[in-house]
């Protein structure tokens, strides 16, 4: 025997209810169903209880509203039911609308609405319902029987919320059904009957309870509670993107999460079928072949350690505190007291074992009273001292993290603090009580999302982790990123469990953001398509918004004005990843302090493709820093654009024709006079002393410029590539010069215990850097452990390709 409960949003409109009428049959299956209740029509019951106090009040428009419900009924009828049976069923809803209308006349005649009027008017609402959808159901070949719950289910006559009899009503239940073979009733939800029959309601849930009540007198094997949801999911979807549905919860977990803001049950409601371990399964109406949640015993063996988190908004937290208090018999019975006496409720208690400070959570409507009753309570403790304050702080959330296997599993409470610490989300108050079956912080309400986010990406996705990616500068290295993060995707996701989405692209003048992350096929239209202009300011709130455990910021622009942010990102727990050399190559004092904040907000800011694009460069100074090797001498070729020119330069062609073609290369900075001036290289060679700890700055380098003096002034690229031409003589003199001494000309950078230097040397040809093709780049360190032979790294030291992944290979590296 089953027993199904459908709500308001299930029966929102007659094609909902032809639907559950069709698919009803196959949804019992084998099994027999003893009874479906249903409540009424969605919005019904908030129109009957607005048609009730206007009456109460003495406005006759309740009379408008009493002739749109008669025409809604009516409409559900023709639309559901044939001709041939809509008078009688149409009959059937004026005599109960006749009845409405008195009840309603007579509020407003007296201008009084009693409790009991209020329940009488509002069970009009099922009983409405009920009649016409057993009529439907039979018009669908249900056997079935409209039964008045009124007539079983005796309570109290406490109006809006009574108190049922339960041995009264489960006995009235069963000699119904003895008397109908168990034939299929429909039920309406919500409303009773004191012993006399006076009409009361069950209260918020109502229906569900009614449900329950059916359950528990016929020893149902099942209680199907179908809603507008596929079941009780892990968190809010509307905040996790990522919730899904619990297969199974045991009712202590149903009800904790229901608590916190899961409204998929009201807990007091299901005791009828808990107390009698009957299985309540959670169903969507919109989703019948879902198979839902089941709520039931607690099974032993389960697959996830918690089961949900939830969230209550709008606390607000009350700490009485003072030395006073320590060793103090019965302050917390008189605190109590105080705030029951004034009917106020506690929805978390927090002591630390110092009794130095006692912390409740309450809603904020009630915080000032309650503060008001313990100031009163309170104030000779107050008067003396021994009470210091009593403080209220409100625009707060309760997390609370859920599930039964937590009991006894180590480790659940430092996870979830570990996940918001990360996050940089600070904790008010922690609450665990002995059974383990809840933890509870409360935070800032403005960090819930994120907390949500963070605390159910711990939990559920072990395994799998995700990367919320911003790139500020979509050019030559921004665009080879996204186009590889783009074309990798997928294989990140299937080998290597890791979701790389980018969340923000920003160049110039555009940008585009996606909280689920952009699909980057085409991403170069969507950014020029997006009518959102550049505002990093906008990217930053986006991102605390929707921050994530594993958010990082790339900075592929040459712009000082990014750089200029990374402080407020890191704050936040950013990490931030970049190829642009401005931030490092400003004062010391930045320079620390962006290494200083990643450490302290337990984050990462990398650089590697800020010297030798992708090639390990610093990297390799880190390494012989963190291992004590001292380091002597650091000397190479920095400049991948320098590098290609002297590489290539053999007279054969002009050099304002190779500058051309490594531009057209990509290794050029955007300006190429960065590279040719020397102040590409002078920065690279600043960044790798810095990395080892050296505080100096680019005035200490010796910079030998390679611009001619005259193309120094503020021109565009292009305008400079035609004006070097002129120049080619005489860079073919210095050549020619190099040559007659039987050397090569190579760009070097040279630090050592003399001044630190970037310059065009005439090297011989068994100098390391001669063999040096191409856009190659190459360290050479010597150190206390290489000293005889110093450390070499070589390869390309420039283009997008290698730089792209470069700054992949450093995203990778800050994931957690
Ligand atoms: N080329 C290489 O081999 C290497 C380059 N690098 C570094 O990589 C960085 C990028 O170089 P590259 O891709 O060649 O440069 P590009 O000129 O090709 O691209 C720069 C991008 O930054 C955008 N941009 C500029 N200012 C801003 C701003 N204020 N806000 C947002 N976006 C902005 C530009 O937008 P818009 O398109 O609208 O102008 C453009 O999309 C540089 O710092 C460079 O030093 C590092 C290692 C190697
Ligand atoms: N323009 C730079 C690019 C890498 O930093 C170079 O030529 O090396």
């Amino acid at each position: 025997m089953q027993v199904f409960k459908f709500g308001g949003s299930s029966v929102g409109t007659p094609e909902r209810i032809q639907e559950i009428a069709s698919w009803f049959p196959d949804a019992v299956g084998k099994q027999q169903c003893g009874g479906v209740v249903f409540s009424a029509f969605q919005g019904v019951t908030d129109q009957l209880i607005s048609m009730a106090e206007r009456a109460g009040a003495g406005d006759d428009s309740y009379t408008t509203d009493l002739g749109s419900m008669e025409g809604r009924h009516i409409d559900a009828i023709r639309k559901m039911l044939p001709s041939s049976q809509q008078s009688q069923a149409i009959a059937g809803v004026k005599f109960l609308l006749n009845d409405l209308e008195d009840i309603l006349q007579g509020v407003y005649l007296v201008k009084e609405l009693t409790p009991r009027s209020m329940d009488f008017i509002t069970s009009f609402g099922e009983q409405l319902s009920n009649y016409i959808i057993h009529l439907v159901f039979r018009h669908h070949g249900i056997d079935c029987d409209y039964l008045d719950a009124r007539t079983v289910i005796v309570t109290d006559d406490q109006f809006g919320n009574a108190e049922v009899d339960m041995d009264a009503t489960l006995q009235n239940i069963r000699n119904h059904y003895k008397n109908r073979d168990n034939r299929l009733q429909v039920i309406t939800g919500f409303i009773a009957a004191t012993e006399t029959g006076v009409t009361t309601t069950l209260g918020r849930g109502g229906s569900d309870y009614t449900a329950s009540i059916f359950a528990a007198a016929l020893e149902a094997e099942e209680l199907q509670i179908w809603t507008d949801v596929d079941g009780v999911l892990t968190s809010d979807p509307r905040v996790v993107k990522e919730a899904f549905t619990m297969d199974v919860l045991s009712y202590e977990e149903a009800m904790e999460l229901s608590h916190f803001g899961a409204k998929v049950i009201h807990p007091p409601t299901i005791e009828p079928a808990m107390s009698r371990e009957i299985p309540i399964r959670i169903k969507n109406t919109m989703n019948p072949s879902f198979p839902g949640t089941v709520i039931g015993k607690m099974e032993s063996k389960q697959e996830h350690i918690i089961k949900g988190i939830s969230s209550i908004d709008n606390v607000a937290l009350i700490r009485v505190q003072g030395s006073g208090l320590v060793g103090m018999a019965g302050v917390a019975q008189r605190i109590f007291g105080a705030l029951a006496a004034g009917r106020i409720n506690i929805i978390l208690i927090t002591q630390a074992s110092s009794e130095h400070s006692v912390c409740l959570a309450v809603m904020p409507k009630d915080a000032a009273k309650a503060k008001k009753l313990l100031e009163k309570e309170l104030r000779h403790e107050l008067s003396i001292r021994k009470v210091a304050d009593i403080i209220v702080e409100k625009d707060l959330s309760i997390i609370a993290v859920v599930g039964e296997n937590m009991r006894n599993t180590p480790g659940i409470a430092g996870k979830i603090f570990q996940a918001l610490g990360r996050s940089r989300i600070n904790i008010s108050a922690i609450a665990q009580g002995s059974s383990e079956l809840n933890i509870s912080a409360v935070i800032q309400q403005r960090d819930k999302a994120k907390a949500l986010r963070v605390i159910h990406d711990a939990f559920f996705y072990g395994p799998r982790k995700t990367a919320n990616i911003y790139v500020f500068g979509a050019g030559l290295i921004g665009g080879q990123l996204l186009n590889d993060i783009r074309d990798k995707q997928d294989w990140f996701l299937t080998s290597r469990h890791l979701d790389l989405r980018v969340n923000g692209i920003m160049n110039s003048k555009k940008l585009l953001l996606d909280e689920d992350g952009i699909e980057l096929g085409g991403w170069e239209k969507k950014l020029a398509s997006t009518r959102k202009q550049a505002d990093p300011g906008a990217l930053l709130e986006f991102v605390k918004k929707n921050q994530s455990p594993n958010t990082i910021i790339v900075d592929a622009t040459a712009d000082e004005a990014i750089v200029e942010w990374y402080d407020a990102f890191l704050k936040q727990g950013v990490a931030v990843v970049t190829p642009n050399k401005k931030a490092n190559t400003n004062d010391w004092e930045q320079y620390r302090r962006l290494s200083d904040l990643a450490r302290d907000n337990d984050t990462q800011f990398l650089y590697e493709t800020n010297v030798g694009a992708g090639l390990p460069f610093v990297e390799a100074v880190k390494q012989r820093v963190a291992s004590g090797d001292e380091i002597h001498r650091i000397e190479g070729v920095f400049s991948g654009t320098l590098s290609y020119l002297f590489n290539k330069f053999d007279g054969s062609k002009p050099f304002s024709e190779l500058v051309r073609v490594a531009r057209e290369n990509g290794y050029t900075e955007p300006d190429p006079r960065d590279d040719l001036n020397g102040m590409d290289a002078a920065r690279k060679l600043l960044i790798l002393a810095r990395t080892q700890g050296k505080a100096l700055s680019l005035d200490d380098i010796e910079v030998e410029n390679l611009v001619p003096e005259e193309l120094r002034g503020d021109m565009d690229p292009d305008t400079f590539l035609e004006k070097l031409k002129v120049y080619d003589e005489a860079f073919e003199q210095r050549l020619d010069q190099a040559k007659k001494e039987g050397k090569l000309l190579r760009y070097l950078a040279i630090l050592d215990d003399g001044t630190p230097r970037v310059r065009l040397e005439a090297v011989d040809s068994g100098h390391p850097v001669s063999g040096l093709e191409g856009s190659e780049n190459m360290l050479n360190i010597t150190t206390d452990a290489y000293s005889e032979t110093p450390l070499v790294i070589k390869g390309p030291g420039a283009g997008p390709v290698v730089t792209a992944n470069g700054v992949l290979n450093d995203i990778l590296k800050t994931i957690k």
